[in-house]
């Protein structure tokens, strides 16, 4: 049996075939991601550099000594690898879990092609029903944004004491029914005040890679 850290190495090590040479990669937050991060290390001379979700990953990626570049000053990124909270068999997820939502959903969005890295236990039928789902909201808008997401039926807590890479709050919502995704992410985008929310069903990932005891499990829509 694998333990869950030796399942996110296994996945992180495999993700390194989709790195391209001589191209910029956009990297994700969390545990996995720095996995990643640390296996990318081992052929950092090959690519030209990365793109950050998070502070935290830009000060990682520089630790190994992997440029870090503003995705303003590159183009279209050739990979974004990171991992997820919840990912179903169609390849949406839930992330946020670190707080990054926004920034992640933004370098996703910036490349062609998104390698979701996890270890098996983030696979879910439904998303939603393990996990909450974050909400980046302004701060003036927290309560207002909290009274809207009562309306969609969930239960917002709001992370109190933390604040995002963007200077704003999250509301972590339970007990959404989140049996059809692509219309509750417009949904709570619609809510004024809200800046993004952690569900990745308009840009899914394109490839899954999964950590499991019998190796990794490729998943591809
Ligand atoms: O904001 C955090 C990110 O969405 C992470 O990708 C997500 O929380 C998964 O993190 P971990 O790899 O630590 O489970």
């Amino acid at each position: 049996m694998l333990t869950a850290e030796e399942k996110k190495q296994q996945v992180a090590k495999a993700a390194l075939e989709y790195v391209e040479p001589n191209t910029v990669i956009g990297v994700g937050t969390g545990s996995t991601a720095n996995c990643f991060i640390d296996e990318l290390a081992k052929m950092k001379s090959q690519i030209e550099g990365a793109v950050a979700s998070s502070q935290a990953t830009a000060d990682r990626l520089k630790s190994h000594g992997i440029p870090v570049l503003n995705l303003n000053g590159v183009g279209e990124l050739s990979i974004y690898v990171d991992g997820a909270d919840e990912a179903t068999h169609l390849l949406q997820l839930i992330k946020g879990g670190g707080g990054a939502l926004t920034r992640e959903k933004i370098v996703a969005a910036a490349s062609a092609k998104f390698i979701c890295i996890a270890d098996e236990s983030k696979l879910v039928n439904q998303l939603g029903q393990k996990f909450y789902l974050p909400v980046e909201v302004i701060p003036m808008a927290r309560s207002y944004v909290a009274r809207q997401l009562v309306k969609l039926g969930g239960n917002p807590m709001w992370r109190e004491g933390f604040t995002t890479d963007n200077g704003n709050m999250i509301l972590d919502v339970y007990n959404l029914n989140i049996s059809e995704p692509l219309k509750l992410e417009t949904a709570i985008n619609s809510i004024v005040g809200v800046v993004e929310n952690g569900l990745f069903a308009h840009r899914p990932a394109d490839v899954l890679l999964l950590g499991t005891d019998n190796g990794v499990k490729k998943l591809v829509v």
